[in-house]
């Protein structure tokens, strides 16, 4: 709104009618629009807002991707959408758009609350959607928020209740639906499934089954992947209602040709080679030599693997800027190298699967997949992350001997024919030299190597495809000696229990893995013949034990964050359940009297079986915690009542702190209600007045505007402002008039930068709440 002008009521009368008047419109060219004689090519040709396309434009979206050109109309016109297309064909932008076109048609402000729900696998492709989100959605002002795992959940809950487009992953959204009274999802228009498959490979079936029973039946389900699968399948068949499927034609024929999709772009050159165990980390490094100028991606099935990699590839350095990222490292390091990453040109990345899906990294050249994925989908999704939006892009697959075989029939299955390729012996390296010698140096970088042989076997032996992974076939000696040990760490069976007890874990949940510490622990799968032990072993099976791993974490910065995520395993998991369980309470005590008494109610009951708790002396004495105090040292500090007085009057100013900051709360709650019933005033006014404006025929500039997301500021909404206003309002205009023509007035454009870490993302989220 420009300085100094203010509009009357009638005006605003005026543009509410034409804002109706202007949707409408939409919604009869969206139902006129002819689905089978589609030849729409651009955003603007599309049924939807000046707003949106305004977005878009801005974010240089102008032409249609085809599974946009499929889906939005299919979707703006309310139906429920399976949309199947390959990596980096712009699916994001397939659901965020009718996102977008349905709150604006249903006139949706922030008192409507929750209007969208997006669900993501990973936390990052969940902020990757953010991102895109506020982009093309900075001509409207619904608000935006970011629920993911390993945040601040107060943070969260603070914030939740007045979000109109939520996006997040699922375990936390369920939890938020489960404790978070401020979620209130009845309302909701629509539901966001993106790479659903991946949700449900990861265990999240139960939670996403949790997730839909708490939503209004009445709501609009698309569901988008990029692979397809039968768990898919029958996820569409239950939470959808008579959904159209666009996409890849194979899709189109209905659920049963869902496993025979392609879906790997045509830019990508594909090829594999063969190598032993034992070569790949020589082939690997020979192919960074020869590669330093590119921009790549390399895939490992465990972050103790990456670790490893990482820490020895830093050390022998091959001349490229290396990174590296697994789900163990703490939310703010994944963030920082996700972007540091995109904007790199000539980088290494060295990751987990935990980016496999979706993650949109600009001008990948090259993705290598040094361990042999699970299946074709991971396969799919990890090449994927080059070639996208018709760029070039190249992958390699390094398969053994043992794999080849197997993993090339599966591909084919999926029309999918890599080209085999020799490695040309005079360029291969070999390397294994320097890291036997780099682990002989450094105990934590062999206590690395360990750790990733250990979890490489392990993944293995819980691989469901038995034709492409042979555990009985693994080299373990050489192996070992590839990564520079001077041989395989034991392994030992502890009976057939544990071997049943690694199965069942192998359809566990992440969580209930993670507790259990297969790996870690040491426990493990094969026998190995006994061998002489050289001081080198027994010094390092002493270290290892328990002084290393300490050492380990601090000296290497591992900062492995072991309650975090445990790494995107590429196994397929089921019975997330165990997950939630397991995330920490989202409320907290409100005040101080309730945190003691649930302190104490803690302390007593860990006394229970344990009354008398000692504690010892550095002579090595036992004492009980809590001693009678010398009664001389008591005399020296002055006499008893003294004392009783002083510890009394301590204790009443502390009561009277907790007092007054109990009554600030109850003070915050009894504002929060008033709030809420102002709210409901305004929108009971709100309704009188579209009923009024609906006779009035008052003339004006044909400009809507939005709410700004203060509840106070929309009050006054119906009055008029004072020219004298210390705080004048901040508002967004949006021209909704159908030319190209866009009134915007720069004073009140709501400035937006463009977010860079977790943190930017945060705090533009409650900048878009709060402005
Ligand atoms: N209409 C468009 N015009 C220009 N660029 C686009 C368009 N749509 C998408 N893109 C770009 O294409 C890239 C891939 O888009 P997106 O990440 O949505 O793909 P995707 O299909 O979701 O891939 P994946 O299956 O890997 O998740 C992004 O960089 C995006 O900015």
């Amino acid at each position: 709104m420009a300085k100094g002008h203010r509009s009357t009521t009638s005006q605003r009368k005026e543009s509410r009618k034409n804002e109706i008047q202007y949707i409408k419109e939409l919604e009869t060219r969206t139902q006129e629009f002819d689905l089978k004689n589609n030849k729409t090519n651009f955003f603007r040709d599309l049924p939807i807002s000046n707003a949106t396309l305004k977005g878009l434009q801005e974010a240089s979206f102008i032409k249609l991707t085809e599974i946009q050109k499929d889906s939005i109309p299919v979707s703006l016109k309310g139906d429920d959408v399976l949309g199947a297309a390959k990596t980096g064909s712009g699916k994001t932008l397939a659901f965020l758009v009718p996102i977008l076109e349905k709150l604006y048609r249903e006139r949706w402000t922030e008192f409507d609350g929750l209007g969208a729900l997006v669900i993501s696998p990973t936390r990052e492709l969940a902020m990757q959607i953010y991102e895109v989100l506020t982009k093309i959605g900075a001509h409207t002002t619904f608000s935006a928020g970011l629920v993911i795992g390993g945040k601040d959940v107060k943070f969260e809950l603070e914030r939740i209740s007045r979000i109109n487009i939520l996006i997040g992953t699922p375990g936390r959204i369920l939890q938020h639906m489960d404790q978070a009274v401020g979620l209130n999802t009845n309302n909701l228009q629509m539901l966001v499934l993106d790479e659903a498959d991946r949700c449900l490979d990861m265990g999240f079936k139960k939670t996403l089954d949790a997730i839909v029973g708490n939503l209004p039946p009445s709501r609009q389900t698309l569901l988008f992947s990029a692979t397809q699968s039968q768990s898919l399948a029958d996820l569409a068949r239950l939470s959808l209602t008579n959904y159209k499927t666009v996409g890849n034609s194979e899709a189109k024929n209905g659920t049963n040709g869902l496993e025979n999709e392609i879906s790997t772009p045509e830019t990508l050159q594909q090829c594999y080679i063969e190598v032993e165990l034992a070569e790949k980390l020589d082939t690997l490094f020979s192919f960074i030599k020869t590669h330093l100028k590119n921009k790549m991606i390399v895939f490992l099935s465990s972050s103790k693997q990456v670790h490893f990699v990482y820490e020895t590839f830093r050390k022998l350095q091959p001349g490229i800027s290396l990174m590296h990222l697994h789900g163990r490292q703490k939310q703010k390091a994944r963030t920082e190298t996700l972007d540091k990453f995109s904007r790199a040109q000539q980088v290494c990345l060295i990751a987990t699967d935990v980016v496999a899906r979706g993650i949109d990294f600009p001008a990948v050249d090259w993705v290598i997949q040094v361990d042999c994925p699970e299946d074709v989908d991971t396969y799919i999704h990890r090449v994927g992350r080059c070639a996208r939006y018709g760029k070039e892009g190249k992958s390699l697959i390094m398969l053994t001997t043992q794999e080849q075989e197997g993993f090339l029939k599966r591909l084919k299955s999926k029309n999918i024919e890599p080209n085999k390729l020799t490695i040309k012996q005079s360029k291969k390296k070999s390397i294994r030299q320097q890291l036997q010698s780099l682990l002989f140096q450094d105990p934590e970088l062999k206590y690395l190597g360990q750790k990733a042989f250990i979890s490489y076997i392990r993944s293995i032996y819980i691989q469901k495809d038995k034709e492409v992974f042979k555990f009985d076939e693994i080299p373990t000696e050489e192996f070992a000696n590839s990564l520079g040990l001077p041989g395989a760490p034991k392994i030992k069976i502890k009976g057939m229990k544990a071997i049943e007890r690694a199965k069942t874990l192998k359809n566990s949940s992440r969580q209930l893995l993670s507790l259990s510490k297969v790996e870690d622990d040491g426990e493990t799968l094969k026998e190995e013949p006994k061998k002489v032990r050289t001081k080198y072993d027994k010094m390092f099976e002493r270290k290892n034990q328990t002084i290393l791993s300490e050492h380990y974490m601090t000296v290497t910065k591992a900062a492995a964050d072991e309650n975090e995520d445990e790494d995107f395993m590429v196994i397929k998991r089921h019975g997330h359940q165990l997950d939630e369980k397991d995330l920490p309470e989202l409320i907290a005590p409100t005040s101080r009297r309730a945190q003691r008494k649930a302190l104490s109610k803690k302390a007593s009951l860990s006394s229970k079986n344990n009354p008398s708790k000692m504690v010892f002396d550095d002579d090595g004495n036992a004492h009980p915690i809590y001693e009678l105090e010398d009664e001389e040292d008591f005399e020296k500090r002055g006499s008893a009542q003294r004392q009783k007085k002083e510890f009394l009057s301590k204790e009443s100013a502390t009561m009277a702190e907790v007092d007054t900051e109990d009554k600030n709360l109850a003070k915050q709650k009894k504002q929060e209600k008033k709030r809420r019933q102002l709210e409901l005033m305004r929108r009971e006014m709100e309704a009188s007045m579209a009923e009024e404006h609906s006779e009035d025929d008052n003339i004006g500039e044909p400009v809507a505007y939005v709410g700004t997301g203060h509840l106070s500021d929309d009050m006054d909404e119906d009055n008029y402002e004072s020219d004298n206003d210390p705080h004048p309002r901040k508002r967004q205009r949006v021209d909704y008039k159908h030319d190209s023509e866009s009134h915007t007035d720069t004073n009140d454009i709501i400035e937006v930068e463009e977010p860079q870490t977790l943190e930017d993302l945060e705090s533009l989220t409650s900048r878009l709440i709060s402005n």
